[in-house]
């Protein structure tokens, strides 16, 4: 049977997302740290993992290019990608926030909102009836506010070290993140009987 494709995100969570993949039973053996290789099977050729950025791991499940995806809630969130979400992993745990400067307020008629997660930072202040102006960031966010760029950042916050070694405070918080497992819609209707074999092998790694 050919394996099912899982889209793996890069960066700070495949660590956890790996070692969570070996406790379920899938082990990548030739998978080295430093390797710079981007597609990998396990010993038993029942998963095809690839490694992508962590923004496009959402594409590459509602394109159907991966059956399932490990990501982020934020860039789930921000993709607004037409996928399910089936499982939260409990890792890489963080908050979306509004934060500015301890005088900021989030009561002006216009405010100018700098973030990496634009769609999102837009789709909030609309549904209060706030007009912005947003400014799409890729990295140090909360520099935006300190040099008067915004008025405002909706960012992630995890420790919180970042924004109070820059002065800034939390103004509002908005959702919870955390890593999730996501599938492609077709192949969760083709490859039903793979995918919940791995969602229970996952399932049963989380509660073990
Ligand atoms: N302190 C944190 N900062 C950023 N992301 C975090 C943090 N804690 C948990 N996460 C989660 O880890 C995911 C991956 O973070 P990472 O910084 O590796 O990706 P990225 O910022 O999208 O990548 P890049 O820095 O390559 O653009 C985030 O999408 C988020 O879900
Ligand atoms: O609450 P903390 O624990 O301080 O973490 C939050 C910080 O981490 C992320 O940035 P990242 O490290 O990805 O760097 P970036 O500036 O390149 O986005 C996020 O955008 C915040 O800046």
């Amino acid at each position: 049977m050919q394996p099912i494709t899982l889209a793996l995100a890069k960066g700070r969570t495949i660590k956890g997302t790996i070692q969570l993949l070996h406790k379920a039973g899938y082990n990548f053996t030739d998978l080295q740290e430093n390797s710079r290789k981007l597609v990998f099977f396990d010993s038993k050729q029942e998963v095809q993992l690839i490694f992508v950025k962590a923004v496009d791991v959402p594409t590459y499940v509602e394109k159907g290019a991966a059956d399932l995806g490990i990501v982020g809630k934020d860039n789930i969130l921000e993709s607004a990608k037409d996928v399910y979400e089936m499982l939260d992993l409990k890792e890489g745990k963080c908050k979306f926030v509004i934060a500015g400067k301890e005088s900021a307020t989030l009561n002006k008629n216009r405010l100018v909102v700098a973030s990496k997660y634009p769609y999102i930072a837009n789709s909030h202040f609309q549904k209060k009836g706030i007009q912005v102006e947003t400014i799409k960031l890729n990295g140090s966010v909360e520099l935006a506010p300190l040099i008067g760029m915004a008025d405002v950042i909706v960012d992630i916050v995890e420790t919180g070290r970042t924004l109070k070694e820059n002065g800034l405070i939390v103004l509002e918080e908005l959702d919870e993140i955390s890593t999730r497992l996501i599938t492609n819609k077709a192949s969760f209707a083709t490859k039903t009987t793979r995918i919940e074999t791995f969602i229970r092998n996952l399932q049963q790694a989380l509660e073990g």
